[in-house]
């Protein structure tokens, strides 16, 4: 059984290695780390529990139709932290069967062995602002269990500190595609009402990694549909 927060789509994926695809979401409950700026909180602080499902894949594969009809061959699986769920092995492998690429968000404090049948895998090693102190020893672990050529690394940078654990996690990592994505600050859901300022965060971020000779093989991003719908819930 796999605790469902929400499944919804199709949209686009807003960040990292596939921004721009259309893919459908299953959103897990539950996260073993607590960060600060989390803009999904509501998967773990027990403010929408009300709403967690137990679901079967057979379930969330039905609903993924129900909402997504033929339109969608991808899926993403993010959290929370969906790594802690055992059972997800299963929904991996009947995407496939089904003909959908699967995607996974996860922060790298757990490894199962499911996650080497994702197609897109994104570790998000968490920096210095978001309150988190992440377990570099684990970290290698979990990355040595998979195959370098289907995972990639996604740090979020607020600020100088930050930005130094970035650099730090690229060059540990130097093979892995490597992507620094603008952190979000504003976590309420109105529409449209931070495109700007986020913007101007994005160029910030740029600006610092277009000065520095130690970022040259890196993408910096922002997250789309945080530009296109703020925090909204769904999207
Ligand atoms: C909500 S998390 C769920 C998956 C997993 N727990 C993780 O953190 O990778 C999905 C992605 O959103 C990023 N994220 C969360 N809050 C953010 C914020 N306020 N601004 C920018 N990115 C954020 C995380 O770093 C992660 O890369
Ligand atoms: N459109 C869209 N793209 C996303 N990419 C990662 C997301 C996440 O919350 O993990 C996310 C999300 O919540 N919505
Ligand atoms: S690890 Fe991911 S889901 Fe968990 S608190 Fe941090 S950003 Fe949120
Ligand atoms: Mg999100």
């Amino acid at each position: 059984m796999i605790p469902v927060m929400e499944i919804f789509g199709p949209t686009i994926q807003g960040e990292g290695i596939v921004i721009g695809r259309k893919t459908m979401f299953v959103r897990t409950a539950g996260c073993d780390f607590r960060c600060s700026w989390c803009d999904s909180k509501f998967t773990w602080d027990g403010s929408m529990k009300e709403d967690i499902r137990m679901m079967t894949t057979e379930d969330i594969y039905r609903e993924l139709r129900e909402i997504g009809g033929q339109s969608f061959n991808h899926v993403t699986i993010s959290g929370g932290n969906p790594a802690l769920i055992k059972d997800i092995g299963t929904l991996v492998d009947l995407l496939h069967a089904e003909s959908c690429q699967v995607a996974l968000e996860t922060q790298g404090s757990k490894f199962q062995t499911w996650m080497r049948d994702i197609d897109q895998l994104t570790i998000s090693p968490k920096p210095p602002s978001s309150g988190m102190n992440q377990n570099l020893t684990i970290l290698d672990d979990v990355i040595s269990q998979l195959d370098a050529t289907k995972i990639n690394l996604k740090v979020v940078v607020f600020d100088e500190a930050d930005y130094q654990f970035a650099k730090q996690m690229h060059h540990r990592y130097l093979n892995l595609p490597f992507y620094v994505q603008v952190g979000n600050p504003y976590l309420e859901d109105e529409v449209n009402a931070h495109t700007s300022k986020l913007l101007a965060r994005y160029e910030e971020v740029i600006d610092r990694v277009m000065q520095d000779d130690d970022m040259n093989h890196v993408y910096v991003t922002p997250q789309l549909h945080t530009l296109l719908w703020s925090n909204k819930k769904g999207v």
